[in-house]
């Protein structure tokens, strides 16, 4: 198995070879609306970009008179960090369905629009395919379908004779995807299910990168890495010390290392791509976003700050 894919070493000591730090010469999100908006003229720097948008969506179950979301508008410029958060049941993981194409919205439209340096839109919109997405649902680790991470990362892949180029590229693509993911210290013969909870998620999310979608979605990433996920960030912070004082730093730490782990790889993601994420973590993310919605009972979408305080 190790051979089908090729550019790869033995499975023993396998290692991924790092590419050059990529240094990006676009601008974020907030620089562009800063020099788009800004007093002075002179400022203005040609900065086409994307933006990933949803507009008017509504959601009844097909054979129901149910709304489950209705009139959904929101957007995400490339290469930035969306937060959807809001009580359980509200329809933030029905949104991800359909953002996914897991099921097609009643009404409404999702797209990816490019617009040019004086804001304006420059082409028609992409209708956004799912085999542009990447998702990750919450606890990814239980579908896990193979005996070994090699299996499991080329799970899917074409298995005929005849796809040596397609595989071959394939392979890169997977070098890079771990490379990010900082799965580079993994051995392929690895039970995946012997990984731990935070490796698991860099799996999971691997799978997702090696086509790079245009959007990454993720499901509440943080869920399950640590007992405490339950708890108020308030009750955390006690049990935590409480861990610490009773069992030692190494078993507090173990706790706060799995979601902080998971928060950094969130982070480097950032740089590269545009990534969308439902999440009751708020405290743990709020760092990372750039724009958040909060999702109200009856799939209302509104744009809001994150309620937590530093
Ligand atoms: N196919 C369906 N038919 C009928 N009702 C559905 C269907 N799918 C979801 N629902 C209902 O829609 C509502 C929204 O569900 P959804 O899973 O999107 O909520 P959520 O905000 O993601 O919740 P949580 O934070 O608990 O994951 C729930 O009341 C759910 O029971």
């Amino acid at each position: 198995m190790a051979n089908s894919i090729s550019g790869f070493n033995s499975m023993k000591g396998w290692r991924v070879i790092l590419p050059p730090n990529k240094v990006s010469t676009k601008l974020n999100s907030s620089s562009r609306q800063a020099l788009s908006f800004g007093k002075s003229q002179a400022l203005r720097i040609k900065c086409d970009y994307s933006c990933f948008e949803v507009k008017d969506v509504s959601y009844q179950p097909p054979g129901t008179e149910l709304s489950l979301l209705n009139a959904v508008s929101f957007s995400l410029p490339e290469k930035s960090f969306g937060l959807i958060f809001g009580q359980s049941g509200s329809g933030k993981t029905t949104l991800l369905q359909l953002l996914a194409g897991l099921s097609k919205p009643t009404s409404g439209s999702i797209y990816i629009q490019r617009y040019g340096n004086d804001g304006n839109p420059n082409h028609s919109p992409e209708p956004l395919s799912s085999e542009r997405v990447g998702i990750v649902f919450q606890f990814p680790e239980r579908y896990f379908v193979a005996d070994t991470v090699l299996d499991e990362v080329t799970f899917g892949w074409p298995r005929q004779k005849g796809a040596v180029e397609k595989k071959e590229q394939l392979a890169l693509q997977l070098q890079r995807a771990i490379n990010w993911v900082g799965l580079d210290g993994i051995l392929l013969d690895k039970d995946p299910n012997s990984l731990s909870g935070g490796y698991k998620r860099r799996l999971a999310l691997a799978i997702q990168l090696v086509q790079i979608p245009d959007l990454l979605i993720l499901d509440e990433p943080l869920a399950g890495l640590a007992f405490l996920y339950c708890c108020t960030p308030e009750s955390q912070d006690f049990m935590l010390s409480f861990c610490f004082i009773n069992h030692g730093s190494k078993v507090a730490n173990s706790l706060i290392g799995k979601r902080a782990d998971v928060v950094r790889l969130l982070k480097h993601l950032k740089r590269e791509l545009t990534v969308l994420v439902v999440s009751h973590d708020l405290k743990e993310l709020a760092a990372l976003v750039d724009r958040s919605w909060r999702m109200e009972m009856g799939g209302f979408l509104r744009e809001e700050p994150v309620p937590v305080q530093f």
